[in-house]
């Protein structure tokens, strides 16, 4: 990345402010009166349709023919000498990341957009098979009715199966369960060939297993998915979730380290919010069936009248050192939706008012691509040059210095953090001395006023730190490092022998430069 090219960018005139601003402070204009019901609506008959589909059982027999015709797609384009690159066909307006793919535009596209059924549920086993387009939303309206979840089931509703593993996802389940790509334990795949694979990490399996360890991470650069085995588990109704005041970020990163302990009997989830350089709450939810006496409150916070998460957090703090609530299952797993995170402040400004709530609550959230297809570029420079958007992965035993790296730099908050374990495996995320250890998700998502922020200049200074200390990118976001610097993070190894045996060098785009900022508008 020419980060030359970024230091002379050109500032806004006065009149591009002027409109900037106006577009940003009014955008709910068009958001409430237009967004918010096709949302609605949306949501509404996709939901019909899949508990249709669930009724008659169709989607086992239709999967069998949508991978024929990803098939035949793949023949057909072998059979034209293999001219243009391989993508999947999801439009960029529906992926869960700021930037719409360039790599799409000449590329041939394969049907895997057409996948977003549930396969099959096999309590037995303790397993789901879905295809790679279903949704967390759909899964965990699946799945917790019937007394199971997902180990791992990351928040925003819209995240896909498909995106999941091909690029990455961790949720406060994973401080004890890993990353997404930890609750795998099949990849049903379709290679360039048109060849159908079934791979796992048994031994035992038909295929190899090194296949199975390559796909995590490799953002759909050595095969298509066309179905997932997942892992489940036993659900209770409730969460109960403990609010734990820190004070200072010391004592934040003392705690989270002793509380993210995987092997404790009573906690099932961890995550904490830093509100400020030294306020911050660390949540730790355990299932339970519901309040043991009439003196503990149940508290629903999905419904469309209660308070955003974030805020409801902070003004328990500010009250309390500690409190305690039981949350229904549904509502704790999506309790980042309702606000986008912390982005809808941004959009709706009074979306948190309790008028506004009571109203037009239940028309909430507006539907994240929704908004993304109809972001005018005036608002996307704006965003571009003081908007943040990064997931850093970094060694849990690191936060403090990363914390202070990000309030010297950036200065956003809330700022997430997700610890999360990180097993020694095969593949892009390997780690380099060998040892599975606790890390942690530090996200930074919002617009910055701070002075000397830079978007590639200041990214980079991140980017080398997570380097420095053996941590990781989150690749939905903008990446400027260069391809080397990548090759440092990412350990390529496997990733690149399996595209050079498995016939993709001709057939895909390196990984590389499917993320890399260039090939991102
Ligand atoms: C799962 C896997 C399978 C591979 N299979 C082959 C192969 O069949 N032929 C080939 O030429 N190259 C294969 N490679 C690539 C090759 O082993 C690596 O690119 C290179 O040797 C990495 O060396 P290392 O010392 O960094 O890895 P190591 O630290 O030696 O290995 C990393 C991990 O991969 C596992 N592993 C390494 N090699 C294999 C293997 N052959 N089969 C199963 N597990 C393995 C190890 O047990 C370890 O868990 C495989 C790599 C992996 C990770
Ligand atoms: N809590 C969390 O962990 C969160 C994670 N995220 C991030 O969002 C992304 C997921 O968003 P989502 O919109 O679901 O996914 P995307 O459509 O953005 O897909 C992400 C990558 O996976 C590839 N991919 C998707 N489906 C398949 C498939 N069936 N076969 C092969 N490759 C595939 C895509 O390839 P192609 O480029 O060809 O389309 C793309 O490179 C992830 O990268 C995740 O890290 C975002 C928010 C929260
Ligand atoms: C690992 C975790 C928890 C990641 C959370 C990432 C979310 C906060 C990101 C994913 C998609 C995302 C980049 C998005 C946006 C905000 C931050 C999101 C939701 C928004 C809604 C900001 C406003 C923009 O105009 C636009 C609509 C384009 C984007 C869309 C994607």
């Amino acid at each position: 990345m020419d980060i030359e090219k970024y230091e002379e960018d050109v500032p806004p005139t006065r009149w591009e402010n002027i409109v900037e601003f106006i577009m940003f402070r009014f955008r709910w204009l068009f958001v409430v009166p237009f967004l918010l019901p096709l949302s609605f609506l949306f949501n509404t008959v996709f939901d019909i349709r899949n508990r249709l589909i669930h009724l008659v059982n169709s989607a086992p027999n239709a999967h069998v023919r949508k991978v024929n015709y990803i098939q035949e797609q793949l023949k057909e384009w072998n059979e034209n000498g293999r001219k243009t690159k391989l993508v999947n066909a999801r439009p960029g307006w529906l992926t869960m990341s700021f930037r719409f793919p360039l790599y799409k535009e000449n590329a041939t596209k394969i049907a895997t957009d057409k996948l977003f059924d549930i396969l099959e549920l096999d309590v037995e086993r303790m397993i789901i098979k879905v295809e790679p387009g279903v949704t967390m939303g759909q899964i965990s309206r699946y799945l917790i009715p019937r007394g199971y979840t997902l180990p791992v089931l990351p928040e925003l509703d819209d995240l896909t199966i498909g995106g999941l593993i091909n690029g990455c996802g961790v949720e406060s389940g994973s401080f004890r369960h890993g990353m997404f790509q930890h609750i795998c334990e099949q990849f049903e795949v379709v290679m360039s060939s048109g060849e159908l694979r079934t791979v796992g990490p048994d031994p035992e399996a038909k295929e190899g297993n090194s296949l199975f360890y390559a796909i995590p991470w490799s953002q759909g650069t050595i095969c298509f998915l066309t179905a997932a085995t997942i892992k489940i588990i036993p659900c209770k109704k409730y969460v109960k979730l403990t609010y734990k005041k820190t004070s200072t970020l010391n004592e934040m990163c003392q705690s989270l380290t002793t509380d993210s302990d995987r092997f404790a009997d009573n906690v099932d989830f961890v995550e904490a919010l830093q509100f400020d350089k030294n306020k911050g709450c660390i949540m730790l939810g355990e299932f339970s069936d519901g309040p043991d006496t009439d003196d503990e409150v149940i508290n629903p916070i999905g419904r469309w009248y209660k308070k955003w998460f974030y805020t409801h957090v902070e003004d328990l703090i500010n009250k309390r050192q500690q409190s305690v609530e039981y949350i229904p299952l549904r509502d704790y797993y999506h309790r980042h939706s309702r606000s986008i995170f912390w982005e809808l402040r941004d959009i709706v400004p009074f979306g948190n008012n309790i008028i506004f709530r009571y109203l037009m609550g239940w028309l909430c959230p507006p539907k994240i691509a929704f908004l993304k297809a109809t972001t005018p570029n005036v608002l996307r420079k704006l965003y571009d040059r003081s908007h943040v958007l990064q997931d850093m992965l970094i060694p849990l035993e690191n936060l403090e210095e990363c914390v202070t790296l990000f309030d010297e730099e950036v200065e956003i908050y809330p700022l997430w953090l997700c610890p999360f374990y990180l097993k020694y495996q095969p593949g892009l995320m390997r780690l380099k001395n060998a040892t599975s250890k606790m890390y942690v998700d530090v996200g930074a998502y919002g617009v910055t006023t701070k002075k000397g922020y830079h978007h590639a200049r200041t990214t980079r200074v991140l980017e080398k730190y997570v380097i420095s200390v053996n941590g990781f990118q989150m690749t939905y976001a903008d990446i400027y490092m260069p391809k080397a610097e990548y090759a440092e993070m990412f350990d390529r190894t496997l990733y690149d022998w399996k595209r050079t045996t498995e016939g993709c060098l001709d057939a895909f785009p390196d990984i590389y430069d499917k993320i890399c900022r260039n090939n991102r508008r």
